[in-house]
């Protein structure tokens, strides 16, 4: 496709936020989306949906294993290069489609390293030199190594996600919400999982209970946990790596790191357009305008309290679509954001949080379900389902809610509707839900 030398608007990234924004301009301007990588951005290539590829087939296996003696006979097996096919089956085609997509949208697209040479000219690989009216920064975040020697031994939930071949024991460093998931997901497919966190609190801002029943069971599953160890060295040895931890030495044949993720930034050389970048990120104002008036950001790369997902990507995509055409010129204001670990069951959370409850008792109420004999959990064995409500004191509405069950991830998007519908319990006892569901317990949970 041959470049036009100017466009109105000029998105770096071709992730979830870049392509919603690019998707939601262009019927009024003209749009350029420079993807200096894989078009499709981390979640469809290397992050939420492979994932969750490899997640139901553990998610089957862990539901039979509730199952054993309630009419169900023997586990099944991950098959694991017959899984990561199926995987591969799905991301393979990602690039392309999303690439062929904003084409036929009308929407230009450069793959390829690009940098600004003031807040209004980028020059491509070529040298050639394009103009913009307007631009949006959206090349979200990679993953963080440790600075520790032996560095280059580290491996990343990008290498997991696409791993020929399980190794026999594999080490996790930081209990964050990466490890959480794909520990899960080798231990559940036989291997065996040590997982290094440098505190003894993971997953801070999660339902305390709510971690404490996770790492249980993790814990119960056979994943071994040390807690309050930082790795300090790496070195190779015949077989595998030696790891070298205060508070001792490990082995192992595979090491992730999974310590939090960096905002890519660097190689967009944002000093010749006076954007400033935090160590959290690009910083942006209400309307996600950086301190260069004309240059916008959105979705990971941006420092910001909001939870960094797909969804919110996607949502303040579609919002700087809406400033850049006129259709709005408010403040972003965003719905509450519903939040999923996919865990040895899942780990849930939307609205006000368990800490913030806890931290105000006056103004809110928390009640902890036990749901494992309700019967949506008993038909599925689940051994540990629980949920938390918490109520406004004043008004008895539902403000937040967060659950571990293996049948929690729908009834988080109801409760996400519920909030930001502003519904009331009575309205709720007036409805009629499809039984039996998860959704049909609502009525009694609310
Ligand atoms: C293992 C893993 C699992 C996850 N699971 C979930 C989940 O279950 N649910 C969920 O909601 N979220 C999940 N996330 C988070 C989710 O993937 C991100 O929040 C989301 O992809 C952010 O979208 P984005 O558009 O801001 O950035 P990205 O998707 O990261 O896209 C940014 C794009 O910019 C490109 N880029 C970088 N630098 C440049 C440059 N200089 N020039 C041009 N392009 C550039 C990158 O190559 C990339 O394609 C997960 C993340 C990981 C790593
Ligand atoms: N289901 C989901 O929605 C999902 C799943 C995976 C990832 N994500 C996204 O990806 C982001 C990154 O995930 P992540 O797990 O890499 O980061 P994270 O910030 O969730 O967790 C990293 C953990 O590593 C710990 N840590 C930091 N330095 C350490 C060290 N030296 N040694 C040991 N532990 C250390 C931190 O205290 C933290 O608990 C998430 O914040 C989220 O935005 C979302």
């Amino acid at each position: 496709m041959e470049l036009n030398k100017h466009y109105d608007v000029i998105i770096f990234g071709a992730g979830p936020g870049g392509t919603a924004a690019a998707y939601g301009v262009a019927h009024k301007k003209s749009v350029l989306v420079i993807e200096n990588d894989l078009f499709g951005g981390t979640c469809p290539n290397r992050g939420c949906d492979p994932k969750k590829m490899l997640y139901s087939a553990v998610q089957a296996k862990v539901r039979a294993t509730n199952l054993q003696g309630s009419g169900l006979k023997g586990v099944p097996t991950i098959d694991w290069p017959d899984l990561m096919a199926f995987k591969r089956q799905y991301t393979r085609q990602i690039p392309k489609e999303t690439e062929n997509g904003l084409q036929q949208a009308g929407i230009a697209t450069y793959h390829g390293q690009v940098h600004f040479l003031d807040e209004q000219h980028v020059q491509l690989a070529d040298k050639t030199i394009i103009s913009g009216d307007d631009f949006i920064l959206a090349t979200g975040r990679r993953p963080r190594l440790l600075d520790i020697p032996g560095q280059e031994y580290l491996k990343t939930s990008t290498d997991f996600l696409d791993l020929d071949a399980l190794p026999k024991r594999m080490t996790f460093v930081g209990a964050g919400l990466v490890t959480m998931e794909l520990a899960n997901i080798a231990n559940q497919a036989g291997v065996a999982v040590d997982i290094l966190h440098h505190n003894d609190q993971p997953l801070k801002e999660w339902p305390t209970p709510l971690v404490t029943q996770l790492v249980e069971s993790m814990a119960s599953a056979g994943i071994h946990f040390h807690f309050n160890t930082n790795l300090t060295a790496i070195t190779k040895q015949a077989g595998g790596y030696q790891l070298t931890t205060d508070q001792g030495i490990l082995s192992s044949d595979y090491v992730v790191a999974a310590v939090g993720r960096i905002a890519n930034t660097e190689a967009l050389k944002l000093e010749n357009c006076g954007v400033t970048v935090t160590k959290r990120g690009i910083a942006v104002d209400d309307h996600l305008q950086t301190s260069t008036p004309h240059i916008y950001a959105l979705g990971d790369v941006m420092a910001k309290p909001q939870p960094k997902l797909t969804p919110v990507a996607a949502y303040e995509g579609q919002y700087l679509a809406q400033l850049l055409t006129g259709q709005n010129t408010e403040a972003i204001d965003y719905p509450v954001i519903p939040q999923i670990l996919f865990g040895t069951a899942e780990v849930s959370q939307v609205g006000v949080t368990y800490q913030t409850a806890e931290n105000h008792p006056k103004a809110y109420q928390i009640s902890t379900l036990d749901l494992t004999h309700w019967y949506t959990y008993n038909r599925l064995k689940d051994p540990l389902a629980q949920a938390v409500i918490i109520r406004a004191t004043a008004t008895q509405q539902v403000v937040g809610f967060a659950a571990f069950t293996t049948a929690g991830e729908q009834l988080l998007n109801l409760f996400s509707l519920i909030m930001n519908l502003k519904l009331s319990n009575t309205q709720i006892q007036e409805m009629i839900f499809a039984y039996p569901t998860a959704a049909s317990d609502l009525t009694y949970l609310m």
